[in-house]
């Protein structure tokens, strides 16, 4: 059993009790039949927490899984003493305080391959959709009316498909299209191997200005915020397309609105808005609602149960992979150590604030109990430093105590 010392004693943890989980927003049963299968104790809520109700639920909590819905501010990680380690059982982890998180020794890790084809598959589809204009079509046929034409309605074979954030999604996507025929280009910040025969458009105006169809497979960032507005949809082709299956907050709403009402572009899929509800049963109310030609999605890029079943087990294995054994490999917020388990050692793992000396103060309490240290791996960043240590003798509960007594510690827990 895990133990852990912790620098808010609002929330002590008790030595003995076992691993407590919270996964919020459905997260697939793949992650908890690991996570029970390890003895851990696994409550499972089917809605995203409000961050005062989450700081209230976090109290006495070890791992917090959650999606895309759940908040997760620096206010509810300082009242949660006890907590480990956050899953973010999907790709983009911009809901969670990560800078608030590293400081208070809470490594955060996600998915980052696990639901990117089903997000790429949806994105073929919703083309086709968007060009044979099939959910307008679809929708009379519902309401008795027969309107059998093909103005406007085209074929994708030899259209171009600009991609604008050629990462895991976008490449996979670019290929996909590639196999319809379609021309590939793609606007990146970062220099990419073009795949297939895509190729890198010298900028985001020359990707905008040459698409039929646009697509956004960005992540939330300073530097993707409201990347699309009025000004961009302007340089987009007349009749062209947008699918932002990427974040709510990279689309200007009201611009794209504006865009689709005078017709300059011919339509939109949307699966992401600025602002999603927290869970099944909230209503949700768009601009985009009711505008031709328009099909919105409520965030279900990434919601296949092929991907979800693998999300569950990819996090959930990484999480049980931090608590038997300090792994933090992958982890989005900290510094990287993975060290395998020696048998007959005692490890300890200690967070500490980034300054000089920590390793100094702690090999001298070490060598002032007579322990012979084993193995010992430190990883930093600019806040942070993680320190892996495995002793030869069981000394480990003097350490600690000695560890927490440090003005740079963060948090020391025992392993074995
Ligand atoms: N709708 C869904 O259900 C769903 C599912 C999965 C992922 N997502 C979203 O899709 C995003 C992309 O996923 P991914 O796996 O392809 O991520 P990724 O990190 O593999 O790729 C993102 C790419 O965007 C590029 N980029 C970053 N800032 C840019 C900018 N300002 N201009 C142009 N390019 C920029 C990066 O260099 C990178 O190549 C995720 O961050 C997530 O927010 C949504
Ligand atoms: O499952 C979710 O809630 C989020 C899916 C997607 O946006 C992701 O970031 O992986």
């Amino acid at each position: 059993m895990s133990t852990a010392r912790f620098p808010n004693p609002s929330a002590p943890i008790s030595l003995q009790e076992p691993i407590q989980v919270l996964l919020l927003e459905n997260i697939h049963a793949s992650a908890e039949k690991l996570l029970a299968a390890e003895g851990f104790v696994v409550e499972r809520l089917a809605g995203a927490l409000k961050p005062q109700e989450l700081a209230e639920r976090l109290r006495g909590v070890h791992l917090l899984g959650i999606r895309s819905k759940t908040t997760v501010p620096e206010e509810a990680l300082a009242h949660a003493g006890g907590l480990l380690a956050i899953g973010a059982f999907c790709i983009g982890t911009n809901q969670i305080d990560l800078p608030a998180s590293n400081r208070h020794g809470i490594p955060c890790f996600n998915a980052p391959f696990s639901n990117t084809r089903s997000v790429a598959e949806m994105v073929i589809a919703e083309i086709i959709v968007l060009t044979r204009q099939l959910f307008d079509r679809s929708r009379e046929v519902h309401t008795g009316q027969w309107r059998k034409v093909a103005t406007g309605s085209h074929e994708v074979r030899g259209k171009t498909l600009g991609i604008i954030g050629y990462g895991h999604i976008g490449s996979q996507l670019g290929v996909l299209a590639e196999s319809l025929g379609m021309r590939v280009i793609y606007y990146d910040t970062m220099t990419k191997l073009p795949l297939g025969n895509s190729r890198s458009a010298a900028s985001l105006g020359e990707l905008l200005a040459e698409s039929d169809f646009v697509t956004l497979h960005v992540p939330a960032t300073a530097s993707t915020h409201m990347m699309m507005g009025t000004a961009e949809f302007a340089q987009m082709k007349k009749g062209a397309c947008l699918i932002n299956a990427s974040r709510g907050t990279v689309v200007d709403i009201g611009a794209l609105a504006q865009a689709l009402r005078s017709k300059h572009l011919g339509g939109a899929a949307v699966d992401v808005y600025p602002e999603e509800p927290e869970t099944n049963s909230d209503g949700f109310l768009t601009e985009l609602q009711n505008l031709p030609n328009v099909v919105l999605t409520p965030h279900i890029g990434g919601s296949t149960e092929e991907a979800q079943e693998s999300i569950g087990r990819e996090v959930a294995t990484s999480l049980i992979k931090f608590v038997r054994s300090g792994a933090t490999t992958g982890a989005v917020n900290f510094p990287q150590v993975e060290a395998p388990l020696i048998p007959g050692t005692h490890r300890i793992l200690n967070v500490h604030r980034n300054i000089p000396g920590v390793l100094r103060d702690i090999n001298r309490i070490v060598s002032d109990l007579n322990a012979n240290i084993h193995a010992q791996v430190l990883s930093t960043d600019a806040n942070i430093g993680y320190l892996v240590m495995d002793l030869d003798q069981d000394v480990s509960a003097p350490v600690c105590d000695a560890i927490a007594g440090l003005n740079s510690d963060i948090k020391t827990r025992i392993v074995s």
